[in-house]
């Protein structure tokens, strides 16, 4: 029997997983149900196959995994609208950022299996880094089908929820850190003449290979650095005004912004 896999809202995280899953194999979009406001989103989801729901709770009854996809400030509100289709059959997994599984168990009532995961969007490419924290009605076959799903596209690790804001700060909002970089190494490639699709491919696949290199070898990624870095040469040189603009300290600050915004939410 396949997995049936639901998203309460169809946005560009759902759209990831949903992509991903297909993709991998481990989930069809022929046996995947969405809710949202929006009608363009459920109708690109329904030009993948995918099966629009009129309700949250209509599609609660199809699915096996629910995924909670909407904003953080309408998980909990979703969440008490599907109640009377909930039970301890339903696993629900929200990605929202933030909203903890103690909220979510209140609004989706006793006895229901919550697991809450941060993903990030690289999913949609089978290349999701991703940490989960399981909830308090749920037992091991919960989050084998989780890990399932997550390790056809990528991995995923489980973390106390405590250090789940930690995780949103380094991989659930690290693309974007990532392709600002991507961007930046591009326009300094143009500023040193290269066209820019050239410029934009090169510092695409050199952040792939070094990332492929530091989980591939299992080497420090320092060691890494110092194997680029011939005495008197070019690397030193670049890698002498990162230093002095601050890098390190700036990817450390912008990891804990991010881990602090989502202690806020937690909050609200
Ligand atoms: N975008 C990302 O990279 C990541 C997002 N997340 C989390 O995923 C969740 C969704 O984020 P995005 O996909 O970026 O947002 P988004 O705005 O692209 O998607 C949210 C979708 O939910 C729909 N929606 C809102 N309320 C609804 C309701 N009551 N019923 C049905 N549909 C409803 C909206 O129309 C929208 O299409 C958030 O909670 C966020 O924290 C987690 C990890 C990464
Ligand atoms: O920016 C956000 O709040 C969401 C959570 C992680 C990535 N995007």
């Amino acid at each position: 029997m396949p997995l049936r896999v639901g998203f309460v809202g169809s946005g560009m995280m759902a759209e990831a997983l949903a992509g991903g899953f297909d993709a991998s194999g481990v989930a069809a979009f022929s046996d995947m149900c969405c809710v949202d406001r929006n009608q363009p989103r459920l109708d690109l989801f329904a030009s993948w196959g995918v099966t629009p729901c009129a309700t949250a709770t209509e599609l609660a009854k199809k699915c096996d995994v629910i995924f909670i996809a909407v904003k953080p400030y309408g998980v909990a509100a979703v969440l008490e609208e599907m109640r009377p289709a909930l039970s301890k059959d339903t696993l629900v997994v929200s990605i929202a950022a933030g909203v903890t599984i103690a909220t979510m168990e209140a609004a989706a009532g006793e006895g229901v299996p919550i697991i809450r995961v941060m993903p990030n969007t690289p999913c949609l490419v089978k290349c999701v880094a991703a940490a989960m924290s399981a909830g308090r009605y749920c037992d091991q076959t919960h989050a084998d089908t989780v890990s399932t799903l997550f390790d056809a596209v990528g991995k995923i690790h489980q973390v106390k929820e405590s250090l789940l804001n930690a995780v949103t700060g380094v991989s659930g909002s690290g693309p974007a850190y990532v392709f600002q970089v991507i961007e930046a190494m591009a326009d300094g490639g143009v500023l040193a003449g290269l066209p820019r699709g050239v410029a934009q491919d090169l510092a695409a696949r050199t952040v792939m290979g070094a990332a492929k290199m530091v989980i591939e070898t299992g080497k420090h990624p320092g060691a890494l650095k110092d194997g680029v870095t011939s005495p008197g040469g070019t690397t030193i040189a670049a890698v002498a005004e990162l230093e002095r603009c601050g890098v390190r300290s700036a990817f450390m600050r912008a990891v804990k912004a991010a881990a602090d915004r989502g202690e806020e939410l937690s909050k609200q």
